[in-house]
């Protein structure tokens, strides 16, 4: 009878000890939750929200696979995660970490089946190659990362704003009891809707900062851009040695073309002429409005015959086209330019090397040029009398 007693008394304390390592666990994992919900809602940044989710959450939670789709109509997103790319370079900050597993879609179609209009609902089940795979995509695809385990059950959360569904977030693990259908999603369901509100609010944040550094009449960058711009081109030219070219655009007796045919004419013709010069450059080259009927060119990597010939070209397309204003009417119109480059200095000179001093000299020299130009008679490219600003090698 005691021995049964104490075999009862056993067994019941196993139970409680078991009990209480599960309360622990979950104790502990809301703590982990916790803390990784406080960082969501701090998050500065578009890519540091992204980035929590695909790494920190991924290795604080022990998850085998991470991945997100997020709807990205018009490439705004896109354009943010760049434009904070951009504001990571320099020597004064850190590399943003890796968004291994983000994909941008224009359009939610090809995630919206997987949730058939359960907004607030994670689907928790087994993996299923053909469904799930699209979504972690190729097990070996980041070749700096382990390969991904081989995965049995995953969880899907939608994300969604206002009713609608803006992306997904994906789970995978290689345990297939990890995520299984009737099991509790609370704490996931929590997790999706923070995601979706900070998501939403760094959209916006990042909206806001995008209408402060963006042109509202041409639609180009401002000078405000410009100048943040230039400087992180100039440390770019002198860390990697190359060169780098400046364009001062002005366009040719502007005033005349206010006083014929008005200032809304005038303002399209800027427009016009903010869309024809970026038509001629390539990516990671800067334009912004300078003010007025002003234009700043920077070209990265450009040497001085390669960016005569792109001054050249801009200069051309613009003075070969007349402009078509929505009334019918065409108004021709011409640019001046000035160019002035920055080049390495050679091995051993001694020549001013602070960044602000430099951009200072290099858009005060394409501006001399660009008066050159005008009084040389417009509609033509000149360059700076002082054409080589010397950078040392940083
Ligand atoms: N429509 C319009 N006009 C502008 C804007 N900003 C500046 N302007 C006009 O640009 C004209 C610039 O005139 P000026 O500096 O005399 O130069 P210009 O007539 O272009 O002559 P040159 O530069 O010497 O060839 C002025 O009439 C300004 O009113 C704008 O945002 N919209």
């Amino acid at each position: 009878m005691d021995s049964d007693l104490q075999a009862e008394n056993q067994a019941l304390r196993r139970q409680l000890d078991s009990l209480l390592r599960e309360a622990r666990n979950n104790e502990e994992k809301m703590r982990r939750f916790d803390q990784l919900e406080h960082r969501l809602i701090g998050a500065r940044s578009m890519a540091e929200l992204l980035s929590l989710l695909l790494n920190d959450y991924r290795q604080a939670f022990g998850i085998d696979a991470v991945s997100m789709v997020l709807l990205d109509r018009d490439d705004e997103a896109s354009r943010m995660l760049d434009a904070e790319r951009h504001r990571h370079e320099g020597p004064n900050h850190h590399e943003p970490a890796p968004l291994d597993g983000l994909t941008l879609l224009p359009s939610i179609a090809p995630i919206a089946p997987l949730f058939q209009g359960q907004l607030h609902q994670p689907w928790l089940g087994p993996f299923n190659e053909q469904r799930h795979r699209p979504l972690f995509g190729a097990p070996h695809a980041a070749p700096h990362r382990a390969p991904q385990a081989t995965l049995a059950s995953v969880a899907l959360l939608p994300l969604s704003r206002h009713g609608e569904l803006i992306g997904s977030l994906h789970f995978g693990s290689s345990d297939p009891s990890r995520y299984e259908r009737g099991a509790g999603t609370q704490l996931l369901e929590r997790l999706a809707a923070i995601v979706s509100v900070c998501l939403d609010s760094a959209l916006n944040q990042e909206r806001l900062k995008l209408a402060g550094l963006t042109d509202m009449l041409t639609g180009v960058h401002n000078r405000r851009y410009f100048e943040h711009r230039c400087l992180i081109e100039i440390a770019q030219a002198r860390r990697y040695r190359h060169d780098l070219a400046c364009l001062f655009l002005d366009l040719d007796h502007f005033k005349a073309i206010n006083d014929r045919h008005g200032h809304p004419a005038g303002d399209e013709v800027l427009r016009s002429i903010g869309h024809l010069i970026q038509s001629q450059l390539r990516l990671g080259d800067t334009i912004a409005r300078f003010g007025g009927e002003e234009f700043v060119v920077l070209l990265p990597q450009a040497p001085l015959q390669h960016a005569r010939e792109i001054a050249e070209r801009i200069r051309a397309s613009i003075a070969a086209r007349a402009l078509l204003l929505p009334s019918g009417e065409f108004i021709p119109a011409t640019v001046s330019v000035g160019l002035a480059m920055l080049e390495r200095a050679p091995e051993g000179s001694r020549e001013p090397d602070d960044k602000q001093a430099l951009a200072l000299r290099l858009v005060d020299a394409a501006d001399q040029a660009l008066y050159r130009a005008k009084a040389e008679g417009r509609n033509r490219v000149v360059l700076s009398s002082e054409p080589r600003i010397q950078a040392l090698s940083a």
